[in-house]
């Protein structure tokens, strides 16, 4: 089938920021909405995410996980099954600064592998990357071993890795893999969003 997905991760908890980290505004709007917005056209959308009513008025199809509480892997399953696409972006929802342009390079570098994942020095970034869906059966291996570690599920499939130099010549690397964990992070994307666009 012709088309790509475009899959965001909004099933966390939010421990460490201590509220849904996806609703706080950056430049005036939330984040989820930014990552929407700068995401758009790129793929169909669907938001993956337990809490169906905090984003019904997105006007997005949402999703719930098929193994509820195992955290992103178990969302880029959910993700991946729902789609009609072979080839999907997957995104994190706490990610103020994504780039399409990074979305289009990884999308170029895919070839005939199983995703390809952004990667700066030795640190790979899962949560912004490409899947086909011929990723399902590892993850379902994955996540019925219980394992729910996204970079070891990496090594399961053929992962094509994106290096830092590739990254910068499309995108600034720090802005757009920098994803919020902690009030600090909020505080310093609220600061980096001073030399952005909203
Ligand atoms: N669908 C789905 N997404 C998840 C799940 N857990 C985390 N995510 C998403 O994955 C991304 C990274 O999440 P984390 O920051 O590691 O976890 P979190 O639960 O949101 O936050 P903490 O509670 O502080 O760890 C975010 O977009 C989350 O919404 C899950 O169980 N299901």
């Amino acid at each position: 089938m012709m088309g790509r997905g475009l899959i965001v991760l909004c099933g966390g908890q939010s421990r460490r920021m201590g509220r849904d980290k996806a609703l706080m505004p950056v430049g005036g709007r939330p984040v989820i909405e930014r990552v929407l917005h700068r995401l758009q056209g790129w793929g169909d959308p669907l938001v993956v995410t337990n809490r169906p009513e905090a984003y019904r008025h997105l006007e997005v199809p949402l999703i719930g996980d098929r193994f509820p509480g195992k955290g992103p892997l178990a969302g880029i399953h959910a993700g991946l099954a729902h789609s009609r696409h072979r080839v999907n972006l997957v995104v994190a929802c706490d990610m103020p600064f994504v780039s399409r342009a990074l979305a289009d390079l990884l999308f170029a570098h895919l070839a005939g592998d199983d995703a390809s994942v952004p990667r700066l020095g030795d640190r790979p970034h899962p949560l912004f990357a490409v899947y086909t869906k011929e990723c399902l059966g590892p993850l379902e291996m994955s996540l019925e071993a219980g394992d729910l570690s996204v970079i070891r599920f990496l090594r399961r499939i053929r992962t094509r890795f994106v290096e830092r130099e590739a990254i910068a010549a499309v995108a600034d690397p720090r802005l757009a893999l920098f994803n919020m964990n902690e009030p600090a992070d909020y505080c310093r994307a609220c600061r980096m969003n001073g030399g952005e666009e909203a």
